[in-house]
């Protein structure tokens, strides 16, 4: 049995002190600052929207690794400016992935650029991930139950579904035989508004989301048969399991190379 306090988050694991450059100074950037500050790393540069010509700077060049979190639409451009600068890059941005993401493997397996993206840090949704792969493998056998999922965030989020709620159906669709495409079901807005459906074909699987407040996340999947529910939750209680997470990677990244992935950090 793994302890995972143990084995995973111990500053003593981790005898390197790193120099980290933030890119984007939001809810994420700011609370990774504070663990990485408390694990013993130095921040050497912070970019935000107002200083993005520091790329090119000798603090950001001098970072053993850039922690990225900030919106869908620059993710991508961020990358490629740390790399031109020659820096290891953690990215935890949303969105952007899927126009992305081949394009970002190439870079890592072809031309030695190193990049470690996860639509969720926390060790919760690595565990949550694995039981809701193993889950979707058993109800193979168990045509009766329908699955669906939604995902609920704060108001303030740019992209739906959450990156976190594609990775998890993506892991419904290679372990369920009788589901081949995830589809947009409903969208609940900060004012209650529902728009669109849950109605979808047999072998697609529905996605909600919900905008409410200020939700950190919540991802909820659900199988249902005409005699019960089957239901699993992960309920994030605030940001530090995120930025935690972020933190563990940029150390495992300072040491590797290549498209890294929270498969590589969680081996289980
Ligand atoms: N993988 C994970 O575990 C998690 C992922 N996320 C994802 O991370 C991203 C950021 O989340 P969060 O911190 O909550 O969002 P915030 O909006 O709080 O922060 C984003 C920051 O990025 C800044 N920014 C915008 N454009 C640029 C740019 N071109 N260059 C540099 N900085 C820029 C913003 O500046 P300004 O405010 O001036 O626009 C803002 O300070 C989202 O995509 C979210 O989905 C969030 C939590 C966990
Ligand atoms: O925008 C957020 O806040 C979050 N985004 C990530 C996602 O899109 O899955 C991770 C987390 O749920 C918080």
């Amino acid at each position: 049995m793994i302890n995972t306090e143990k084995h995973y988050l111990c500053v003593e694991n981790y005898q390197r002190i790193m120099k980290i450059a933030l890119i984007g100074y939001g809810k994420m950037g700011k609370e990774i600052e504070k663990i990485a500050l408390s694990r013993g790393h130095e921040i050497v540069s912070i970019i935000d929207i107002n200083n993005r010509q520091d790329f090119s700077s000798e603090a950001f060049r001098s970072a053993d690794v850039a922690i990225e979190f900030t919106a869908p639409s620059v993710a991508y451009g961020n990358c490629l400016e740390a790399f031109k600068n020659g820096v290891k890059v953690v990215s935890g941005s949303t969105g952007w992935m899927g126009e992305h993401g081949d394009e970002m493997r190439r870079l890592c397996q072809e031309e030695g650029k190193t990049l470690f993206w996860s639509s969720n840090f926390s060790l919760g949704v690595a565990i949550f991930s694995a039981v809701n792969k193993y889950l979707a493998k058993i109800m193979n056998n168990f045509p009766n139950y329908d699955v669906s999922m939604v995902e609920t965030h704060h108001i303030h989020k740019l992209d739906a579904p959450s990156g976190t709620a594609i990775t998890l159906a993506e892991g419904i669709l290679e372990n369920l035989d009788r589901k081949q495409k995830w589809v947009s079901g409903t969208l609940t807005a900060p004012d209650g508004t529902v728009s669109g459906t849950t109605d979808c074909a047999p072998d697609e699987l529905p996605v909600s989301a919900v905008r409410r407040g200020e939700v950190p996340g919540i991802h909820t999947i659900k199988y249902e048969s005409d005699a019960d529910s089957i239901i699993i939750t992960h309920d994030a209680k605030n940001r530090s399991g995120f930025a935690l997470g972020a933190v563990l990677a940029a150390e495992y990244t300072a040491g590797h190379t290549g498209f890294l992935g929270m498969n590589d950090l969680f081996p289980f």
